[in-house]
């Protein structure tokens, strides 16, 4: 099975977390961190600071790794580094999201994960 680098941005403003929804494809309408897919030559912190760029219009300091999610989807496997961040500019617009809540610890659980985060939310909330 194929393996799918990814880096996931954890935004933490305030002691919430910005969740965002799925807007296309075949996992839409589920609940994720911005982010995307690694790039050739590209470190996951600078694929990390396009992402949100690309998907959000906001720049990022990229902090410590929470964790790699390993992951099986039914078509490929998930690698997925996880990292907490910082908007340094810019106001979040939603460039290809379909939703998006900032997420207090308590909340943590409102929304329909993907499968893959579940066990990173659990990391986050006893960091919060
Ligand atoms: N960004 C992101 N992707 C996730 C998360 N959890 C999870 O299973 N994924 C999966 C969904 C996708 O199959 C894969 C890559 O995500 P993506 O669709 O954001 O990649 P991308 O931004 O480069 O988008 P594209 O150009 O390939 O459409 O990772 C998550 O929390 N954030
Ligand atoms: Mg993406």
């Amino acid at each position: 099975m194929k393996t799918v680098r990814v880096v996931a941005a954890i935004i933490e403003t305030d002691g919430k977390i910005f969740a965002t929804q799925r807007g296309y494809g075949d996992l839409k309408g589920g609940w994720e961190f911005p982010g995307g897919k690694i790039e050739a030559g590209e470190t996951p912190q600078q694929a990390l600071k396009r992402e949100v760029m690309e998907e959000l219009d906001a720049e990022v300091s990229v902090g410590d790794l929470i964790d790699t999610i390993e992951y099986d989807y039914p078509t490929f496997h998930l690698s997925m580094d996880c990292f907490w961040c910082k908007i340094i500019s810019g106001d979040l617009v939603l460039k290809e999201h379909e939703a998006a809540k900032w997420l207090s610890k308590d909340r943590l659980e409102s929304v329909e994960w993907l499968p893959a985060d579940i066990t990173l939310i659990d990391a986050i909330r006893e960091s919060m």
